[in-house]
Parts: structure tokens; sequence; C-alpha cells
């Protein structure tokens, strides 16, 4: 297993890291809002086989018979979803390519993307969370292309996550892209482990926010976002 410095190192010269990425990561890294990691330099073909071995096992312990047709395919189905899909953000080379427009236009008011759909994983049990983002940011020198909004959010929520987190997350990567610290990130989520097992509560849902600069020192702009 490589140490986690050993494994920025080697993202760091990596070319299939974009520099967007790096600089992200980094943010991140710096706040402690990174999803913990304990990189262990393993190739995507090493992970799927790795897991789809793991859930072969997982399944014969339930007693699971893994000659059935419909079963057969599952533990390689695991794998692909895990590696390439559910959890494909933990992997910065999947970080979305970044359009920035210079602010030409001086835009000094926020930019709001709402009701961003969303899934996500629990990091505690592995299951669904099912919401909606809404991010707004006021420009500084830059201004981002729409769509790359939806995928930054869509990038860390591609990740075992814990709400409060990928909230935190979003924030500070699109603080960082844009240079300007005048953020606001809210995200409404069911969580399947409360709703499907558990507390089996349907009704429940969970808000989220983080703000940053003027969102944090001005109600009435706060207020507008919130309404
Ligand atoms: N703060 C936070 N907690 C979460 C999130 N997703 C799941 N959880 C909670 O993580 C907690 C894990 O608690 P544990 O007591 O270890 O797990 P558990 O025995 O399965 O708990 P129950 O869900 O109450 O049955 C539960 O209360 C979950 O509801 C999240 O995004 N944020
Ligand atoms: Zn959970």
């Amino acid at each position: 297993m490589l140490a986690k410095e050993a494994v920025i190192v080697r993202d760091a010269l990596d070319p299939s890291i974009s520099e967007s990425a790096q600089r992200v990561r980094a943010a991140l890294e710096e706040k402690g809002l990174e999803t913990p990691m304990a990189g262990n330099g393993l190739s995507d073909e090493q992970k799927r086989l790795k897991i789809e071995s793991a859930m072969r096992e997982v399944m014969d312990t339930l007693g699971l018979d893994l000659s059935d047709d419909s079963l057969c395919d599952t533990p390689k189905r695991i794998a692909k979803m895990y590696v390439d899909e559910i959890f494909g953000g933990l992997d910065y080379r999947k970080f979305p390519k970044i359009t920035q427009i210079e602010n030409k236009m001086r835009l000094d008011q926020p930019v709001q993307v709402s009701d961003i759909s969303l899934t996500s994983t629990c990091e505690h049990h592995f299951v669904t969370i099912d919401g909606t983002a809404t991010v707004s940011y006021i420009p500084k020198d830059t201004v981002l292309g729409l769509s790359k909004i939806n995928r930054l959010v869509g990038f860390f929520a591609q990740r075992p996550q814990v709400q409060e987190r990928l909230t935190q997350q979003v924030l500070v990567a699109i603080q960082t892209l844009t240079g300007s610290e005048d953020v606001a990130v809210s995200i409404n989520a069911t969580h399947y482990c409360v709703k499907a097992r558990g507390i089996r509560d349907t009704n429940s849902y969970t808000k989220t926010s983080a703000l940053g600069g003027k969102f944090l020192e001005d109600a009435e702009l706060r207020r507008q976002f919130f309404a």
C-alpha cells in the first residue's frame, strides 16, 4: 500500500489528472475535507477483479447459488458499478473538464443552478442517497460553463459520502475553480439507510448547506438563496 503523500506526489505527475482536479484536491486536503483515502495504487482492472472476488464471497456466504444464470454475473456487475460508476469520483482522473470563460460581462450577481439531480451512496451502509442540489456563485474573474456545476456535483456524489461532506466538497471545488469565495450550496436528500432499513422512515429527508463569502455576510443574499 502506498502512503497517502506518495499517492499525491504520483498523481501530481500524472498528466491524466487535470490541473483543475489537482487544485481542487489540494484545497480539500488543506481544509480537511477530502474523502478519507488510503491509496493502494491498484489499477481499475485490479480493483474490478478484487471486488468481483469479494462479492462472490459475500453472495456465497449468504447462501446464494452463484451458478444460477441470473446471479452468476452479479459479482462482476457490482465490481464494474463500483469502480466505473457509483464510486468513479474517487479517481481524480475522472474529474470533469472545467470550461471557464473570462468575465468580460463583469457579472457581479449570483448565478444559480437549482434542483440538480443527485444520487450518491451513504458511506455507512453503502445504500443510495437520492436528492437534489442547488448551487449559486457570484462570478469574479471567470464564469463557469453551466453544465460544469452539475458535473462537479456529480463527481463528488460518485463517492461513498456523508451528505455534510458532499456539500462542503462542492463548495470548496467551486470556490477553488472560480477564485470566488461567494458560493452557496444546498442539498436535500433522502437516505435509503433511513428509508429502507433501520428506522424505516419513508418521509423524512435531510437538508444541508455550505456557504462562503457574501452568502455568509449578507442576510438578504442568503434569504434569496434559500427562498
Ligand atoms: N450525519 C450523517 N449521518 C448519516 C448520513 N448517512 C447516514 N448517516 C447515519 O449514520 C449513522 C450510523 O450509525 P450506526 O449506529 O453506526 O449505524 P446503525 O446501527 O445502522 O444505525 P441505524 O441507522 O440507526 O440503524 C446512522 O445514524 C445513519 O442515519 C449522512 O449523510 N450524514
Ligand atoms: Zn447510511
